[in-house]
């Protein structure tokens, strides 16, 4: 079949409104109908090709991201963009640059750390891009004061950075502050006196984040200003004298939580590209298994294909919900700040480190599944896939290493809980440890597979796993004379229990987003399908943590599974139609495997001619290295 909508038969089976799906996806009309214009805007605009980035050198493919960003930035201009607008086309260009950092961190840091005057002076600056910013945390060793290594934009662009040091005054040590340091000329680029500045050098794959210039910082007797050390929280006089807001010192890491709480966001289109990519394959590829002479089976006929791929899918859709709720609680935290109410600040900082540690490592190991899922031709760049994962997977790194960040989020379980003892009732997402009584002795009462069908039935299960785990952890620490010891000695137990605990919080908010009134035909009934899918999906993968907690039985856990199996039928026929609703276009997709018609055999037949060893017939070398070797070898048969 040539031309034509090669998925059209998989469309006519969508049984809800794909339409009405776009908009849940997109969380607004209006955030639907930004994203479709900027993303058309961006796929229709020759200038954004991207198509041989895994072909340029090191040096072509920045140069060619410096020329991007500047396009972009004049089309930003020339079409007024507003602040979403020019957000979302950063978004659909899709290629890491410098001005990731200036807007997603240097800005947010004055914003957050800054004093009016300090924002006022700064930000317009910054808005219309008169000068370009970094946010430099990280250092070459932990603590060496001797080399920052890896912020973004550092190496070869940022004129300023935010960097984060010791603030020492009077010889007494404060601990880290944030400073906006000026760090190249705004006449010809060339580093300040005093200032070493360069790119730390290639990372992994091709194209992907070699886009971005991360860089190496060092000092040598550079005055930084006093009033261009961010003041908001804490101040040095004139003088030379200390003080501190009445504000806690966290607040210091505020662009942090801030980020982390985007990079959830995010998490959900790296993963939803994947599984559309994977899922729109699934259905072009067919192997094996016709039975009378038909047609052969679709590889998303597979029952293993479905237990692989539909968990994805789910937890796109799950990703993406608890994105929106992140977004909600951090807005709410910030207008509580401005009021000096700082109570939420803990459980925010939690649920940001915690979330984005689970969803960065569940979609970088998805992307890499949905590689597998598309057999050899996923290996291909042409894929998308192989560039995807390699620009994804620092994620797991970067804003706190994955483990890291949930060590932070057992330390706030652990007090959770200590703090039961004197009263203190928790709420938001720690709310069920006030039932802790109830969930360590509760038992589930599954007895038919539909059981687990019930929202307060899986809910349930989740919470007196996270309660149990969590408590026997805070049991164990208590048996330690040394409380540091003892964290340092379980914490992997700590590390499990988090997870438990962030997992929880994810299904529990795809269930109320269920509770919410969801219009369109078929919608939320296609939406509970893939919540119980994820649930049970967890359920299962981390049935050890179920069954040994005792939350539930085995014969519970055979159920759930027998569950799962009929909901990856409920998902089958919707399959092609819920990865439409991501509304991705073939430019941002960037995956001849992935294509809306799915046409992908004549693409890729196609794509193969461009690749540049296919210029020539016989390739370069050919004379020099292998037409010597034959000779030799005919010389070796004739003797
Ligand atoms: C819209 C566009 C978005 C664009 C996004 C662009 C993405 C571009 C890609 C990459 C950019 C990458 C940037 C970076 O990586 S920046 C560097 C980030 N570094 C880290 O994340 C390091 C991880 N470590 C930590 O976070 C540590 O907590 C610390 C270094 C900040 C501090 O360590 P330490 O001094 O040891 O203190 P503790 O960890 O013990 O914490 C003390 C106390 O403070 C609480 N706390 C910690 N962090 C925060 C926070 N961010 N907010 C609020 N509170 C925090 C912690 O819970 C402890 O509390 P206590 O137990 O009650 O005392
Ligand atoms: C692509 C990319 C972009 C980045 N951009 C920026 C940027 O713009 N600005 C910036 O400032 N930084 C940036 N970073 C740096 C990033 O924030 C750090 O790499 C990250 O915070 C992890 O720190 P680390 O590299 O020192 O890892 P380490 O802390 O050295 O981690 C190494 C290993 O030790 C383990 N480990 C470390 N501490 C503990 C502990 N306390 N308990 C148990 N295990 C532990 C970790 O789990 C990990 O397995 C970037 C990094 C990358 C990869």
């Amino acid at each position: 079949m040539e031309g034509g909508d090669h998925l059209a038969h998989e469309r006519k089976k969508a049984q809800f409104d794909v339409e009405a799906m776009k908009i849940v996806w997109a969380g607004s009309r209006h955030a639907f109908e930004v994203s479709d214009r900027i993303s058309k805007l961006v796929a229709s605009d020759p200038a954004f090709r991207k198509d041989n980035r895994p072909m340029l050198s090191r040096k072509e493919l920045f140069k060619n991201t410096l020329r991007k960003a500047a396009y972009a930035w004049k089309r930003i201009i020339e079409l007024r963009l507003s602040e979403e607008e020019a957000s979302k086309l950063r978004f659909y260009v899709d290629e890491p640059a410098f001005t990731d950092l200036h807007w997603g961190m240097f800005l947010p840091a004055i914003k957050g750390q800054g004093t009016e005057e300090q924002q006022q002076k700064w930000l317009p600056l910054a808005y219309k891009m008169q000068i370009i910013g970094c946010y430099a945390q990280t250092e070459l060793g932990h603590g060496s004061n001797s080399s920052k290594w890896w912020p973004g934009g550092l190496g070869k662009i940022s004129t300023h950075a935010v960097v984060y040091a010791r603030l020492i005054t009077d010889g007494q040590d404060h601990g880290v502050h944030g400073f906006i340091v000026q760090l190249r000329s705004l006449d010809d680029h060339s580093p300040l006196p005093g200032i070493t500045v360069g790119d730390i050098g290639m990372k992994f794959g091709n194209g992907a984040y070699n886009t971005m210039d991360n860089g190496v910082l060092r000092f040598d007797h550079v005055r930084i200003p006093r009033d261009q050390m961010l003041m908001k929280v804490s101040q040095v006089s004139r003088e030379g004298k200390y003080s501190q807001s009445n504000v806690p010192r966290q607040l210091v890491y505020g662009t942090m939580v801030f980020v982390r709480q985007t990079i959830v966001a995010d998490a959900s289109c790296a993963l939803s590209r994947a599984v559309c990519i994977a899922t729109r394959y699934s259905a072009v590829r067919r192997q094996f298994g016709s039975q009378n002479g038909g047609p052969e089976t679709q590889v998303i006929d597979y029952k293993t294909q479905q237990s692989r791929l539909f968990p994805l899918l789910a937890s796109a859709y799950a990703f993406r919900f608890v994105g929106e709720w992140l977004k909600w609680l951090y807005t709410d935290v910030t207008q509580r700040l401005q009021a000096n109410d700082f109570s939420t600040l803990p459980e925010a900082h939690a649920c940001t480190a915690g979330l984005k540690s689970l969803t960065t490592a569940a979609t970088a190991d998805g992307i890499e599944e949905c590689r597998k899922l598309c057999g050899g031709h996923g290996y291909l760049c042409s894929s998308g896939l192989p560039e995807l994962f390699a620009v994804y997977v620092p994620a797991c790194t970067y804003e706190g290493d994955n483990t890291v960040l949930l060590l932070q989020v057992a330390r706030f379980l652990v007090k959770t809980l200590s703090q039961l003892g004197s009263g203190k009732q928790p709420v938001g997402t720690t709310a069920y440890m006030g039932q802790v009584e109830h969930l360590m002795q509760c038992h589930c009462n599954v007895q038919k597979a539909e059981d687990w069908l019930k929202p307060a039935v899986i809910l349930e299960a989740f919470e007196a796993r996270s309660a149990r785990m969590s408590v026997a952890c805070a049991k164990n620490l208590s048996k330690f004379t040394n409380p540091e010891e003892g964290f340092a000695e379980l914490s992997g137990d700590l590390v499990e229990a988090a997870i438990a605990h962030c997992q929880l919080i994810i299904v529990s908010k795809f269930i109320e987003k269920l509770q919410q009134d969801i219009p369109g035909k078929g919608v939320k009934q296609q939406l509970g399908v893939l919540c119980n899918i994820y649930a049970l999906f967890l359920l299962h993968k981390h049935q050890g943590d179920f069954l040994s907690t005792g939350c539930i039985t085995p014969k519970q856990a055979y159920l759930a599974n027998e569950q799962l199996r009929a909901l990856y039928s409920q998902a089958r026929p919707n399959a092609i139609a819920l990865v439409d609703a991501f509304n991705y276009t073939d430019h941002y997709l960037g995956s001849i495997l992935g294509c809306y018609d799915g046409n992908v055999y004549p693409k890729l037949y196609e794509a193969a001619w461009k690749d540049p060893l296919n210029d020539s017939v016989v390739p370069d070398g050919y004379r020099e290295y292998i037409w010597p070797m034959l000779k030799q070898q005919l010389r070796t048969a004739r003797l």
